[in-house]
Parts: C-alpha cells; structure tokens; sequence
C-alpha cells in the first residue's frame, strides 16, 4: 500500500482517462475497417445490401449534385484534417493521443454518408460480354484492393488508423517520431495505397454513368491528396524524399516522374 501510494499519486488518475481513449480508438478502428470492407461490395456490386449501382432512384442533375456533394464532403473532411496546422489547431480541443483515432472516425462517417445517401446513376458507359474477360476484370478490381490492403501493412497499419496511438498512450509509452519507409512495393511506386484505389474503382466488367462519376472524381483527387501529402513528406523527410522522387515513379511503376 505504501509502496502503490510513493510510486506516483498522477497514475491512477491518469488510468482511467488513457483506457477510454484506447477504447474510443478500438471503436474508430474497427468502424473504419468495416467502412472499408463495406466499399470494396459498394464499388464491386455485390455481398452488400446497398451498392454503387442501387438505390434511390433520381433525375440525373439530383443524383450528380447530391454524389459530388458526398464525395466533396469526404475529400474536404480527409484533406483539411490532415494538414498540419489543422491537427496543432484542433489538438488543443482533441487529445493528441485520440487526435488520428478522430480523424479515422469522421472519415468513416463520411463515408458511411456517401454509401447510404449515393444516387445510382444506372445508364451503362461500357459492359464487358465476353464471361472469362468480366471476371478477369472483377479479379483485378479485387487486386486492387489486396494492394491497397497490404500497403497499409508495409508503412504501418496501426499507426495509419490511430490504434498504435492509443496503446501506447494506454501503456505510457511515447509514439517514435515518424520514419520515412520504402518497403516492397514502395520501391516501385510513391503511392501503392492510392494506386490500389484507382485500380479497384475502374477495373468494372460493368461501367455505370454512377461508378465512372465515382472513380473519375476519386481519381481527381488522389492526385490533389498526392500533392498535399507530397509537400508534407518532403517538409518532414526533406532531401531523402525529395531523391526518393527523383528515383521513384509517382503511381505507374514502369514509368519514372518526378
Ligand atoms: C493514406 S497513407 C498513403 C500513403 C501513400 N501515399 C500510398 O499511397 O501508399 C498517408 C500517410 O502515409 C504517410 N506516408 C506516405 N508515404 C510514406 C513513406 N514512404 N514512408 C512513411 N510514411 C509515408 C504520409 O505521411 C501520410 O501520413
């Protein structure tokens, strides 16, 4: 009892406030990975109850307003959240320990907006006949996402999603500054993540106005979301990013740009 009590009288008050951040972060990790796994039937059309290509039927100019409006909320959400004067300003409000279990979350949410208010737009752009080419096609969209999937996993998957944050808030451990890494694919391309993305939205046996408006507008802005998160990286890795670039293809691995 002494010895508890000459340890450090901040610890048990300190307890309960780390474990509810570490569950906060549990709850936004596991909504953005069941977001995530919703997205890859949304866009698939198929395994989910609402699709890219179902839904609410409207006029053409209400479906395209209220689509770009959803895919505009998330891209504002995504980008003006990660800037960082955005998170020195909003971390006087948010713990800094729950800030990217935060981000994580309101992502999710805009998403799960897009999922449930999007428009289907059904006229069809191209639709492959041939059965062995369509699922050829529905095989790479999934490829896609395997990229995407294990790209997370190469640069660091808890930490992109908030959980390494809070376990080691809950641990008392401090969060090593950030690393610069090149594993695997990283050698290849800048961005497998968003190049995972690209290749999931338009490898489609069947092409919908709908689904190209998606992948067409998400496309867009993975290169506005590469600009920005190009600027960072250099502003925090400086010249070994800036080589990097002039080493390593932006999204086309068989092509170099700088
Ligand atoms: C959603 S991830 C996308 C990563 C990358 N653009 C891609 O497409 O694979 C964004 C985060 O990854 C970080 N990041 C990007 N490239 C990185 C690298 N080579 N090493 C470490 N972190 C990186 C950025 O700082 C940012 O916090």
């Amino acid at each position: 009892m002494t010895q508890i009590q000459s340890i450090s009288p901040e610890v048990p008050a300190n307890r309960m406030p780390r474990f509810i951040g570490f569950l906060y972060g549990l709850v936004a990790y596991f909504a953005f990975f069941g977001t995530i796994l919703y997205a890859i039937g949304f866009v698939g059309g198929y395994a989910v109850p609402k699709t890219i290509d179902s839904g609410q039927e409207s006029s053409v100019t209400e479906a395209l307003a209220v689509n770009l409006l959803l895919m505009s909320l998330f891209a504002v959400q995504h980008s003006v959240m990660a800037r960082k004067q955005f998170k020195e300003w909003w971390t006087q409000y948010v713990p800094k320990p729950v800030e990217r279990s935060t981000y994580v979350l309101f992502a999710s949410l805009c998403l799960m907006l897009l999922f449930w208010q999007w428009r289907p737009m059904p006229a069809i752009v191209w639709q492959i006949s041939e059965p062995d080419v369509a699922v050829t096609v529905a095989t790479l969209s999934l490829g896609g996402w395997v990229i995407v999937f294990t790209s997370t996993f190469l640069i660091n998957h808890f930490e992109l999603f908030g959980l390494h944050q809070v376990t080691n808030n809950l641990t008392g451990h401090e969060m090593p500054p950030p690393r610069f890494r090149t594993p695997l694919y990283y050698n290849f391309v800048r961005h497998p993540i968003y190049l995972g993305f690209i290749i999931a939205f338009w490898a489609a046996p069947t092409m919908t106005v709908g689904h190209l408006l998606f992948a067409a507008v998400t496309t867009a802005y993975i290169f506005v979301g590469i600009f920005l998160e190009e600027h960072d990286l250099v502003e925090m890795f400086g010249d070994e990013y800036r080589q990097y670039k002039q080493r390593v293809s932006m999204l086309l691995p068989w092509r170099k740009s700088a």
